[in-house]
């Protein structure tokens, strides 16, 4: 499908029938649409069949994190199943994201594009610390990213916060990938670093995730069509 739009909707449904409910609902031109781990815990692979019948790009958001072997085996399947976009944790390190890009290289004519997640976009820096991590997350987002830049990744997970700065280290081809997407007066929910869309457009964001701001609204669809207007994408 040529999507016009670099909006990402991320389905976290508990149903396949709710999120295939809303899928119907929404225009594979206006938006991708992201799985993540509630609707793949419920509905398995099927979820995957039906949102490519219905012709959308799809990110499969199960953050893989693991031994190097595991994690590649799962990239290739995921791969395999069609998938537009997968992502796995930075932090499983070099070894982990080069043999992920090392499987996906090896199948023939791979379309599937591999990021990596660096700091997640609920994390502040008071959480990283907690973790053991005394850096920003400006800095420690630029660490990963380097890391997973040069390990073979096409793109992060990062916030829009962090995209100009991406941009501008790891060259602008490098996919910035970011959720935490709050149009002006949205509810940040869990979300610590966030921006409006425009906001993460003009940073040098490529995707932006949302899910509650639509998913959430009112009305779904007008909440994407004014999301879709305020970047500018032809409707
Ligand atoms: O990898 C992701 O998609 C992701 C990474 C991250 O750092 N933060 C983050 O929110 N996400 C996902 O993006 C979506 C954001 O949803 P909302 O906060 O409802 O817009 C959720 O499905 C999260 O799982």
């Amino acid at each position: 499908m040529n999507c016009q739009s670099p909006i990402v909707v991320a389905l976290d449904y508990p149903t396949m029938a709710q999120s295939i409910e809303m899928a119907k609902r929404l225009d594979p031109s206006q938006c991708r649409v992201k799985v993540g781990k509630e609707l793949f815990t419920t509905s398995g692979p099927a979820i995957l069949d039906a949102l490519h019948k219905l012709d959308f790009d799809v990110f499969l958001d199960l953050k893989f994190h693991d031994i190097p072997n595991t994690v590649a085996n799962a990239v290739s399947v995921a791969a395999a199943a069609g998938v537009w976009m997968v992502n796995v944790h930075a932090t499983g390190g070099r070894r982990m994201m080069e043999a992920s890009a090392n499987a996906l290289q090896q199948r023939a004519d791979n379309k599937t594009l591999l990021i990596a997640v660096t700091v997640l976009t609920s994390m502040d820096q008071s959480d990283l610390l907690e973790v053991g991590i005394d850096a920003t997350p400006e800095q420690h987002v630029k660490r990963l990213a380097t890391l997973a830049k040069s390990s073979g990744m096409d793109g992060v997970v990062c916030s829009a916060q962090e995209s100009s700065m991406l941009s501008t280290e790891l060259g602008k081809d490098f996919v910035l990938v970011t959720p935490g997407i709050r149009p002006a007066g949205s509810d940040s929910g869990d979300q610590k670093r966030i921006m409006t869309p425009a906001e993460a457009m003009a940073a040098g964001s490529h995707y932006l995730v949302m899910g509650r701001p639509i998913t959430q609204a009112i009305d779904p669809i007008e909440a994407l069509t004014q999301a879709n207007k305020s970047l500018g994408v032809s409707l």
